[in-house]
């Protein structure tokens, strides 16, 4: 009788560079791949409608590619914890591998489990896989967490360089059948009425094989320019690896070591290397923050900003604002662009964060909301640490209040109004629903309350 390795696939579907199925395979056992579909598990946050979208055809992918490998993906709904046991019975296996998650509901639910199946007798072993660093081995000298992202860095970068990527393995062993497990289809994770998913099919292809090729396109094609043009919404400049980094179809070290191949040398392709590496570096910094802040999408990160006065909301400004109708042409574009496209320009969501937040005086958490409901790429720790780092609450060394103008971002970093051009051509015409100078008083006003909480 052979005694199965499992592997549970959660924000790593791909094959190359997974350590835990790479452990799997050496330990010689047929392996059955597993996804859990876990909207029970306390604390676990639902997924949105443009993450449930990526993950359908990301997990359709990951099928095909353990089935062409001789292995087979299990998909089944529940908690988590109760669904391992379960396949775990079903299959007699001896060993449970993954690859870690740094989320406070995650890290207790895999913990607790981990407990209980070594009690069993089974196997079972975590591996660093998806940020470069473990969040708790870049430590102050002090030897507390990080609070601003420069001295995050520089330590970061002095700690061992991040290891190679794994390779893809060609051939994993399965059992002869399939263990039972649900038709993905059953899972009704893609939209039907309405079918809103048009502009996402057109721009996205999900999937291993495809993120795997886009990285190369970047890195061959456009990371000269990305350091110039990486601000600049219409140029297309930037690497649209999010998603791919999102459900881990390509690993934090893959892209890092890539990155350092193609950037070698010196001159704009040097620059622009380093730069992309760094925004990486803002990725490790943001799950640093949620590991050591796990409430980071609920509770202000800067406890004095508990005193910030938000007024009573405004629906229809919160509707203008999802819609892309405040007459504000660069916020228009940019929420039009991510309802489209399930996805913005980084820039662009600076500004329109800025507008919700300090603008229309709207609470940072019915936007990190929004974005997470339409953004392909929503993660637990980026999206509410861009939101809070914009609102003011967050990890930001500024020592002043941001605001983003929108009008003068607009003739910065879009002078030629293709961005808006192609997203929002109505709204230039149009009265913007608050006056920009007089909302941007009282946002300053209002945080003085702040000020004066510290
Ligand atoms: C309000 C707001 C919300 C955001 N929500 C998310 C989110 O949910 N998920 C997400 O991945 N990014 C989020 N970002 C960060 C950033 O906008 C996106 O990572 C970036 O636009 C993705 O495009 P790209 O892959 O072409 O980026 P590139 O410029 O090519 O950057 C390469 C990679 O670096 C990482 N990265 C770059 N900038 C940041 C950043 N500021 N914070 C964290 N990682 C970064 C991403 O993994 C990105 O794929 C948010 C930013 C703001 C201002």
């Amino acid at each position: 009788m052979s005694s199965p390795s499992i592997v549970w696939f959660r924000d790593d579907l791909r094959l190359a560079d997974h350590p835990a199925l790479r452990a799997a395979i050496d330990r010689g056992e047929p392996v059955v791949g597993l996804y859990v579909l876990d909207e029970e598990s306390e604390g676990i946050r639902p997924l949105g409608g443009a993450a449930r979208w990526w993950l359908h055809h990301s997990l359709a992918s990951l099928a095909d590619d353990l089935r062409a490998r001789g292995s087979h993906l299990v998909l089944r709904r529940g908690a988590a914890a109760s669904v391992v046991r379960s396949l775990v019975d079903d299959t007699g296996a001896g060993a449970v591998y993954w690859n870690r998650r740094y989320g406070g509901p995650e890290r207790a639910i895999d913990t607790a489990l981990k407990d209980g199946l070594r009690s069993d007798g089974v196997e079972v072993e975590s591996f660093a896989a998806n940020v470069l660093f473990e969040p708790w081995t870049v430590k102050t000298g002090s030897g507390t967490p990080f609070s601003v992202f420069t001295p995050f860095w520089n330590a970061a970068r002095n700690l061992p360089a991040p290891r190679e990527p794994l390779p893809r393995p060609r051939e994993i062993p399965g059992l002869r059948s399939a263990p039972a497990g649900d038709d993905l289809d059953d899972w009704e994770l893609l939209p039907t009425r309405p079918d809103w998913a048009g502009g996402l099919r057109e721009r996205w292809q999900p999937g291993e094989a495809a993120a795997r090729a886009r990285l190369r396109e970047f890195l061959d094609h456009d990371l000269g320019s990305y350091d110039a043009a990486r601000d600049e919404p219409s140029a297309g400049a930037t690497s649209l690896l999010s998603p791919r980094l999102r459900w881990g179809e390509l690993s934090p070290h893959t892209v890092w070591h890539a990155g350092v191949e193609t950037g070698g040398g010196t001159g704009a392709h040097a620059t622009s290397a380093s730069r992309f590496l760094s925004e990486l570096g803002w990725r490790e910094f943001a799950w640093h923050t949620l590991y050591h802040f796990p409430d980071l999408a609920t509770k202000n990160w800067r406890k004095g900003f508990d005193a910030f006065p938000w007024p009573a909301l405004d629906p229809a400004h919160l509707t203008a604002w999802e819609k892309g109708e405040t007459g504000v042409p660069m916020v228009d574009a940019g929420m039009r662009e991510l309802w489209h496209t399930g996805y913005m320009h980084n820039r662009v969501r600076m500004v329109t964060a800025s507008f919700l937040t300090k603008n229309l005086l709207i609470d940072w958490r019915l936007g990190e909301q929004w974005f997470w409901d339409t953004l392909v790429d929503a993660d637990g720790a980026s999206n509410a640490f861009n939101w809070q780092w914009v609102a003011g609450s967050g990890a930001d060394a500024s020592p002043y209040f941001r605001i983003f103008n929108p009008e003068r971002q607009a003739e910065k970093f879009d002078p030629k109004g293709l961005y808006i051009g192609q997203w929002a051509p109505d709204s230039a015409g149009r009265e913007p629903i608050v006056d920009l100078a007089a909302t941007r008083k009282a946002a300053l006003q209002a945080y003085e309350a702040v000020k004066r909480a510290r």
